[in-house]
């Protein structure tokens, strides 16, 4: 794809989650990489539902605003993915309802928040490690991804919310909306006998891929 048509599935698929309650007020924030190896980001403050594609953020891979609005005040860790997983190519933050209900709970598995109780979490997240809270723009949640980033495909930050990664933007988004659904399962079957999956049920899933 050209910049200009990832700029553009950046404005209307953010548009789209804003409009389905994934995003609300000028939380979260959302990246990609272009094909010159910058990356395009949302402008800090914006809101998923009134992107403009041209006022879109450009940064290179050390932080440097090269175009745009003012990136982001996440840009920082989500430059710290990229220079970590060289699968990723597109990055998702949000502040969805269920998810961050969830990383408000104290006494989570920090190295998986979400025990596998359906298929389509394992193909597509996997586990879900959760970073300790840190201050919304906090430089320290860069260095606690990037010592995680080669190893997973999504993360809690703890009293705020999840960061999702794709292989592309739309990867990204699909990763991000099924992670909220599964944390939504999760809390209308909190009172539930739940049949997690077992230890080699998942194993086989993770041989499979999505
Ligand atoms: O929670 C926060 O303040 C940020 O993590 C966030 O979601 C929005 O910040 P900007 O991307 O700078 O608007
Ligand atoms: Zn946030």
């Amino acid at each position: 794809m050209t910049e200009q048509q990832l700029r553009e599935q950046m404005v209307t698929m953010a548009r789209s989650m804003f409009e389905r309650g994934y995003a609300t007020g000028g939380a979260g924030n959302l990246s990609l990489k272009l094909p010159n190896g910058h990356f395009l980001a949302t402008p800090t403050g914006s809101s998923f539902g009134r992107l403009v594609a041209e006022e879109l953020s450009v940064v290179d891979i050390d932080g440097n605003h090269i175009s745009g609005k003012k990136p982001s005040k996440e840009a920082a860790f989500h430059l710290a993915i990229y220079r970590n997983n060289p699968e990723c190519n597109a990055i998702v933050h949000l502040h969805s309802t269920y998810l961050t209900a969830l990383s408000c709970l104290d006494g989570l598995d920090r190295e998986n928040a979400i025990k596998a109780f359906t298929p389509y979490f394992v193909m597509r997240i996997g586990e879900l490690p959760v970073i300790p809270y840190l201050r919304p723009g906090d430089p320290k949640i860069a260095e606690e991804l990037a010592q995680r980033a080669g190893d997973y495909r999504a993360f809690l930050l703890a009293n705020h919310g999840p960061v999702i990664t794709g292989i592309d933007f739309e990867d990204a988004v699909d990763n991000a909306e099924e992670l909220e659904e599964t944390a939504k399962l999760a809390f209308i079957l909190k009172d539930s006998n739940i049949r997690y999956l077992t230890d080699a049920e998942v194993q086989d899933l993770k041989g499979r891929g999505k």
